[in-house]
């Protein structure tokens, strides 16, 4: 479904990525984790088309649908009109959305919790409202590929249970291929089986989660120790930071 040998791509005349390689097969979830600013929207920039590789070779199987980190419309547009843009590729040059296109779009917000915002303006809904919408355009476009920046950036913990939970839905349902960028390591925990590691421009780990996701791999990529806990008796684990601040800047005047 992905096959990316050897990328390497340029940002205002500086290599932000080189020779990344990274194979996907259908029906798996990368998560893409990594510090700030070290690549990870360059990459996904690059996998949905936006962003060409100055060389290597990238290989998509399938229709893409994509969740932008931040969206803000152009125009006055209602978060319904916004969901049903993702049924665009499947109307005519001039097409109208028809019945179909309406009720495809609605199942999906209302999967999301988010029937009752279908008539408000947009741009005048939440951070993590917008985020919502966007998941449902881009589930609405029926794609085989979702690729999301930073899907639950925005969103609070029963929101985002919701998001991870209809990706792996998504994922054993309808055999679709996943690959989400996140901050919070939990997210790969919980729904990822392969993990892509950032830890700069031109050195990763990319593999299957079970492997690759640990404590000590954490610790490298975000430079401060992360534990592992094991929650007894429920069968889940979760990784933290030891955060290292001594709250000497607490003290000063
Ligand atoms: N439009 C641009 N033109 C030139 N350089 C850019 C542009 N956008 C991003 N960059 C640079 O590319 C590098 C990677 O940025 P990118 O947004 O891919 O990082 P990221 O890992 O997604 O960061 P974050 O976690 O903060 O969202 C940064 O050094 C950034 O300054």
């Amino acid at each position: 479904m992905i096959e990316a040998s050897n990328l390497t791509v340029e940002r205002g005349g500086r290599t932000i990525l080189q020779d990344y390689s990274i194979t996907l097969d259908r029906g798996r979830t990368l998560a893409v984790l990594g510090a700030n600013g070290v690549g990870k929207t360059t990459l996904i920039s690059t996998l949905i088309g936006v962003l060409k590789p100055r060389s290597g070779r990238l290989r998509i199987g399938g229709q893409v649908g994509f969740v932008p980190q931040l969206f803000e419309a152009p125009f006055s547009y209602s978060a319904l009109d916004i969901a049903l843009m993702g049924r665009a590729r499947h109307l005519g040059l001039f097409g109208a959305p028809g019945r179909r296109d309406y009720e495809i779009t609605r199942h999906y917000l209302g999967l999301l919790g988010i029937h009752h915002l279908e008539p408000q303006a947009f741009n005048s809904l939440s951070g993590g409202q917008r985020q919502l919408v966007m998941i449902a355009q881009a589930l609405a476009s029926e794609c085989e590929l979702l690729v999301l920046d930073e899907p639950c950036a925005a969103l609070d913990y029963k929101n985002q249970d919701k998001v991870l939970g209809l990706l792996e839905h998504l994922r054993q349902a309808h055999g679709m291929t996943i690959v989400f960028s996140t901050h919070m390591p939990q997210h790969a925990v919980e729904i990822a089986s392969d993990v892509l590691l950032m830890t700069s421009g031109s050195s990763y780990i990319c593999g299957p989660a079970a492997n690759a996701l640990s404590a000590e791999n954490l610790t490298v990529l975000y430079d401060l120790p992360i534990a592992r806990a094991d929650f007894a008796g429920v069968g889940k684990h979760t990784y933290a930071p030891l955060f290292r601040h001594d709250g000497a800047h607490h003290d000063a005047g």
